[in-house]
């Protein structure tokens, strides 16, 4: 019988060329995995150091944008400036208040200002000068200024040190507080100017007033009527909700009035809004209707009209400068001391908000017709349908609460403030020779 062939051999063989097999494919899946490894550590770094490139891209980004909107690179301080401040600040009659007024070449800050100044106030006025419209008709309100006396000084309320050093050079009885970055329909445009001012420089402002001052003045601030957005409940009071805006500088605007609650409440500011109704008259906002329209009448250019869709008139609670100024003084002089030192409250300070409309809210239609008598040209009227742009189709103050406790009176009706208002207009573009001024905002 053979005898059975030996196969310890083959199957040592096997055996040996199995574990070759499992080794190599072993060693062919630690490779690949070490390959995608090695590819993987790779593609991390990169993903990481682009990380860091953007990191470091967008913090110089934000640091440049951040400058741009501060006035570090305006010159204050040293004795000659310290002086001229203080010379600004000092009021000409005995019972005299000291304001410090932000946005003060602005439309409404300008003419705050020299009422104040006119009753005998000592006025330091602030503004960053930008370029949301024509900063030279700002420049001019500057000059008109400087004649009666006020200084404007040139910086951003978001910059701090900056208004530390007003507040250290002058113990400021209040602030007057009316730069912001205004205009319904633009912010859609550029959202983040609306944040920069009127929410993060409100916050700038009420924190040195709060923590550095001392002592801390009282604060009066421009809140507007579009925070009441989709109410509608007319008129308007400071008891409706005011939780619906329709736009997003409605959405500041209102955010503003919380903060002011919470600065209020926690370091004792007394603190003041108003809320504007359409502010319109002469040295105005060349970005607002009354004002545009002007210019394309006169130019022979079309101006767009808003309806409603149900063919209904879209309506404003048109208030006249002066007015506005009146309401402003009689919360100026109402309002209470703030009751903290150094960031601490020492007790309950007052926190109030008031409508400044004119109470007879008229439709656009009408303006431009007002506006046609008194230039003595037709408008060529292309009447569209009220856009998606942030608009409400109707204001309508009720005033009482101004009427009450301000001691606020409206008496200007819109034909007699649009008359001032053409009257200034022609003046002053005649007389400067200038062109109109642009018609859209950058
Ligand atoms: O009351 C307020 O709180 C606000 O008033 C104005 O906002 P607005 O009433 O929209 O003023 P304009 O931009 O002058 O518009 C006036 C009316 O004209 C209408 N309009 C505007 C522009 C246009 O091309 N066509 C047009 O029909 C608007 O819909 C609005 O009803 C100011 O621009 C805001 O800064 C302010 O806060």
């Amino acid at each position: 019988m053979a005898s059975p062939p030996d196969t310890s051999k083959t199957a040592k063989l096997e055996r040996c060329n199995n574990y070759l097999r499992r080794f190599n494919s072993a060693k062919i899946i630690i490779s690949a995995s070490s390959r995608l490894l090695f590819r993987a550590s790779i593609l991390a770094t990169v993903a990481l150091i682009l990380l860091l490139l953007l990191l470091s891209h967008y913090s110089t980004a934000a640091r440049s944008s951040h400058r741009s909107l501060l006035s570090s690179d305006v010159a204050y301080g040293g004795v000659a400036w310290e002086r001229e401040v203080r010379s600004s600040a000092t009021p000409r009659r005995p019972s005299g208040i000291t304001v410090l007024v932000t946005g003060a070449a602005g439309f409404v800050g300008t003419h705050c200002s020299l009422a104040l100044k006119k009753r005998g106030d000592g006025v330091v006025g602030l503004d960053n000068f930008n370029p949301y419209y024509d900063p030279s008709l700002k420049r001019a309100r500057q000059s008109l200024l400087s004649r009666h006396g006020v200084l404007v000084v040139d910086g951003d309320i978001n910059d701090t040190p900056l208004l530390a050093k007003l507040l250290d050079v002058v113990p400021f009885s209040h602030v007057l507080h009316l730069a912001a970055q205004a205009g319904v329909r633009y912010a859609m445009r550029n959202p983040q100017s609306y944040v920069a001012s009127n929410v993060a420089g409100l916050v700038a402002l009420l924190e040195v007033a709060a923590k550095h001052a001392d002592p801390q003045p009282a604060i009066v601030w421009a809140s507007s009527s579009s925070v009441y957005g989709l109410n509608t409940a007319t008129p308007f009071s400071e008891l409706h909700r005011t939780d619906r805006p329709a736009s997003l500088y409605a959405a500041t605007k209102k955010a503003g009035e919380a903060i002011a609650h919470t600065y209020n409440h926690i370091y004792g500011l007394s603190i003041t809004g108003l809320r504007f109704f359409t502010v319109y008259g002469p040295w105005g906002r060349p970005d607002m209707a009354y004002f545009t329209f002007t210019d394309l009448i006169l130019s022979g250019k079309p101006i767009t009209l808003f309806r409603m869709q149900d063919g209904t008139a879209v309506q404003r609670d048109f208030t006249y400068v002066d007015d506005v100024v009146k309401g402003c003084l009689g919360a100026l002089d109402t309002a209470e001391r703030s009751t903290g030192s150094g960031g601490k409250k020492r007790g309950p300070a007052q926190l109030r908000v008031y409508n400044l409309g004119n109470t007879s809210p008229v439709p656009v239609a009408k303006m431009v017709g007002i506006l046609e008598g008194l230039l003595g040209k037709k408008a060529k009227k292309h009447v569209v349908r009220l856009p998606q742009n942030g608009d409400v189709p109707y204001t309508h103050a009720n005033v009482s609460m101004a009427v009450r406790e301000l001691g606020y009176r409206p008496t200007t009706d819109l034909a007699t403030g649009l008359k001032k208002f053409v009257r200034w207009y022609v003046e002053y573009y005649d007389r400067k020779s200038k062109k109109p001024p642009h018609r859209t905002p950058k």
